[in-house]
């Protein structure tokens, strides 16, 4: 069976400030059921594919399809209900008092009752390991506990897709391999921006890497990272050497 597509950019590009363009004429296509990376280097435009994804930023041409629903004013709330977004930097997004009252922040605006707010809390919270955070205020939170509780409120709304934005930034070697081990486990279509490369071929089934701005390279990870042929698309040599000077 064919997988369909969950997300779509059609010829998108983006400029913050009209002198340049972050995101160049960007085709993709995301599949259901795919787990897929978004690599390259600082300043690449990883977060601003993200931002425009979730309609936190408008493509200045080009458009973007959620399940075939185009982005804009009118289907944004129905398209945000169904991405579960973690934040690159969590405290953007823990901005209500306690864990608890974070994760079912959304659940409360729908007016779902207490006992089933408390439910789905206790549910993503045991899926990601963080079962003992539930009443701990937002701001005594450590900086891993607090992407483990981002990824919680990510998970909150059942999404079909998960997009996350660097998710192992600041988790020790332990929390790093939980969270790996959860998104192994996981069933909803992803989409992660990270440097960390072992996690990416771990836990994705194709990888994408931009450079300003522009898909450079798109295939299975172990394509991506360990095929010299697939990175030289864009006369660029050895890619992954050059944009990261290793
Ligand atoms: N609010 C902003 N105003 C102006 N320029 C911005 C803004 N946010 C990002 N940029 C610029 O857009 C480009 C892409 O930034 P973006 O944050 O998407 O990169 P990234 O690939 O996510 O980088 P990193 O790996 O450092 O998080 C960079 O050149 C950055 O300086």
């Amino acid at each position: 069976m064919v997988n369909k597509p969950i997300v779509e950019f059609k010829s998108v590009n983006y400029s913050y400030d009209n002198q340049g363009y972050q995101i160049k004429n960007l085709d993709l296509t995301i599949f259901k059921n795919e787990k897929v990376g978004i690599i390259g280097a600082n300043g690449a435009g990883k977060s601003t594919l993200l931002k425009l994804l979730l309609g936190l930023l408008n493509p200045l041409y080009g458009e973007i399809l959620f399940n075939d629903i185009l982005l804009n004013k009118k289907s944004l709330s129905r398209v945000r209900d169904k991405i579960g977004y973690g934040f690159q930097d969590p405290d953007n997004q823990l901005f209500m008092p306690t864990v608890y009252d974070n994760i079912v922040f959304t659940a409360k605006q729908k007016k779902i009752p207490e006992d089933k707010c408390r439910e789905i809390a206790d549910k993503v919270l045991l899926d990601v390991n963080g079962e003992e955070l539930i009443d701990k205020p937002s701001y005594k939170l450590s900086g891993g506990e607090k992407r483990v509780v981002s990824l919680a409120v990510a998970l909150s709304n059942e999404p079909e897709l998960l997009v996350l934005d660097e998710p192992t930034v600041g988790l020790d070697p332990k929390s790093r391999r939980k969270l790996i081990n959860l998104l192994n486990n996981r069933q909803e279509t992803f989409l992660i921006t990270t440097h960390d490369m072992d996690m990416a071929y771990e836990v994705c089934n194709r990888v994408i890497v931009l450079y300003k701005g522009e898909v450079v390279a798109d295939g299975s990870n172990i394509e991506i990272f360990t095929n010299k042929e697939l990175l030289t698309k864009t006369n660029l040599e050895m890619p992954l050497q050059l944009l990261y000077g290793v």
